[in-house]
Order: C-alpha cells, then structure tokens, then sequence
C-alpha cells in the first residue's frame, strides 16, 4: 500500500478534517477522538470498526476507557497515510453517531 500523494492529501484528508480528524504532530498519521453514552455503546461501535478492520487486513490503534474511544490511524507497511487509512476513518464517521 503506497503512501497518499500530495493531491491525495489534499482531497481526501480535507473532508475528515472538517469532521474532526487531525494530523499527528510527529508521525504521518490521523486521529480522533469518539465520545459515547456509555461503554455499551463504545463497544459496539469498537466490535463494527472490528470486524471492518479484519475484512480489509487494516487495522487500528485505539485506546477506550469507558465511554471513550481514542483512534489513530496510519499504516504500518508503508510508514504513513495510505489509501486504506482514509477508507477505515470513512467508514468510521458513516457509524458512528454524531
Ligand atoms: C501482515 C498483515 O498483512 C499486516 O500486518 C497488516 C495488518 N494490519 C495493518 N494495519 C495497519 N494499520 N497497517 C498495516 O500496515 C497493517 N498491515
């Protein structure tokens, strides 16, 4: 999986911004952070990123503690933000609830 391109970067990375994402200072990676009622829903959310992680051999690198779930995004084999991670962060903001 290849690194995103300056223009993907610029295309693709402006629409997860606006939706809360940000850069990580230091790494090539992407991060946000998702508030729920309670654990339950923390956990089903983290079960649906789960089994959408294992269809497309991505996964991530959250921490939960309760009703909050902290995501990073990047991918390991190419050392950055590929394609991949801006289609695992897509699919995360169409479930999660705003
Ligand atoms: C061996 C296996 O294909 C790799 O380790 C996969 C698994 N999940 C992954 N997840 C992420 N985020 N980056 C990767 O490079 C990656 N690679």
């Amino acid at each position: 999986m290849p690194l995103l391109t300056e223009s993907e970067r610029t295309e693709q990375l402006s629409g997860l911004k606006s939706a809360g994402w940000k850069l990580v200072e230091g790494r090539d990676a992407i991060q946000k952070t998702f508030m729920f009622k309670d654990f339950n829903e923390a956990f089903g959310f983290m079960t649906r990123v789960g089994l959408k992680a294992e269809k497309m051999n991505h996964h991530p690198e959250w921490f939960n503690v309760y009703n909050k779930v902290d995501i990073t995004l990047s991918t390991h084999d190419c050392g950055g933000l590929s394609p991949n991670d801006v289609k695992l962060a897509t699919f995360i903001e169409s479930i999660a609830k705003h």
